[in-house]
């Protein structure tokens, strides 16, 4: 067996066709370097180009070390670049950087491209330029296709470690009574993906109560609790995940139960990333589950035009859902649908 090889990419993004070089590759030689070369402005303007948010350099070395982390044979190297664009990429001055971060003699150079063999002879004399799926059959994908069609055409060749990345995340708020619950089930069932359900909720129900019995702590664990859910299910998510409120929602809710805002839930605001947020009109019946309290149609209205304002307010944009159940869920499905596909 040949000692050492390596591959090398951009990975922007990393994708299952790089994934099987890379486990192929593992097989043939005693170590294998995959080597990320990145440089910030050509990415950066790779990215922007098409339909895919900034790759930084550090994120795909994560993703690289996680894909090949029960690989003992493989190390991941970052190699730094300063070429503003693929065209004027300079290979030259790129080998003598992937030798020097390697650091040993190199016996074999794998890529899935058979036009890189004059170039790979010219800079790696003493190596063998070894080509693996250069039909690229297996995985029929690239990550040029990619970053022009946006990652969610091409789910199925995003490995698991760089899905939640992409995921989008789309926030369901509104007052008591306005139907969140419901439709956030149900659109992460149309979309067959994962939802959070409303922490506040879950708590409320623990202690047994909401009004006068809730205080600051139990906050805490709402919020936080919240999120750390929204961290497990979104590495489960297929494309979006579902959340059923957020912190804005929560400081609403801190106001009228404790009759203060909590400063630290400002916090939690300022670090929320959602890339949609569905408002949720109260013009649905208000059912009464043995937590609300605020049916009275006067409040209701009231309380509707304060939650708006708090979101007005802090500059987070809105897309207002209103009508029926059905219209609810075409409103919502059409937002989504922009949002994954444009
Ligand atoms: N200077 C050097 O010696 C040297 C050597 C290798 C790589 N590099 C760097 O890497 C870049 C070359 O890679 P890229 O821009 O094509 O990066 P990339 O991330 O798109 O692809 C990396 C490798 O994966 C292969 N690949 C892509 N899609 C595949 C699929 N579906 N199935 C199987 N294999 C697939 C590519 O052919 C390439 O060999 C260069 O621009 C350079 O930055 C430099």
């Amino acid at each position: 067996m040949k000692k050492v090889g390596f591959f090398g990419g951009k990975f922007l993004p990393l994708h299952m066709g790089h994934v099987y070089v890379i486990t192929k590759a593992a097989c043939m030689v005693e170590e294998l370097y995959v080597i990320l070369s990145y440089s910030k402005s050509r990415d950066s303007l790779l990215c922007q180009a098409g339909r895919i948010p900034d790759l930084p350099h550090s994120v795909r070395l994560q993703w690289l070390t996680t894909v090949t982390r029960d690989m003992e044979n493989v190390k991941v190297l970052a190699v730094e670049d300063d070429a503003p664009s693929d065209e004027t990429y300079d290979w030259e001055k790129g080998a003598y950087e992937i030798k020097k971060a390697i650091g040993k003699p190199i016996d074999v150079v794998f890529s899935s491209e058979h036009s890189y063999d004059p170039i790979f002879k010219r800079l790696y004399p003493d190596a063998e330029h070894v080509v693996i799926d250069s039909d690229r059959s297996h995985y029929p994908v690239s990550g040029t296709a990619i970053r022009k069609h946006g990652p969610y055409r091409y789910w199925d060749y995003i490995p698991n470690a760089v899905k939640s990345y992409f995921v989008k995340k789309v926030a369901i708020v509104g007052t008591e009574s306005c139907g969140k619950s419901t439709l956030t089930r149900y659109l992460a069932q149309i979309y067959g993906t994962t939802y959070v359900e409303e922490y506040g909720r879950t708590i409320c129900e623990e202690i047994g109560g909401c009004d006068g019995i809730i205080n600051e702590e139990h906050f805490k664990e709402i919020v936080f609790g919240h999120k750390y859910m929204e961290y497990q299910k979104v590495k489960e998510a297929n494309k979006v995940l579902f959340i059923d409120s957020e912190a804005v929602v929560s400081q609403y809710y801190a106001e009228l139960y404790l009759g203060y805002p909590c400063s630290w839930i400002e916090g939690a605001i300022l670090a929320q990333n959602y890339d949609l947020y569905l408002y949720l009109e109260p013009d649905v019946p208000w059912i009464d589950d043995g937590f609300r309290v605020h049916g009275d149609e006067k409040i209701r209205q009231c309380n509707n035009e304060k939650l708006k304002q708090m979101f007005q307010e802090r500059n987070i944009p809105i897309v207002t859902i209103r009508g029926s159940y059905l219209e609810r869920l075409e409103q919502a499905k059409r937002a989504v649908d922009q949002l994954l596909f444009g």
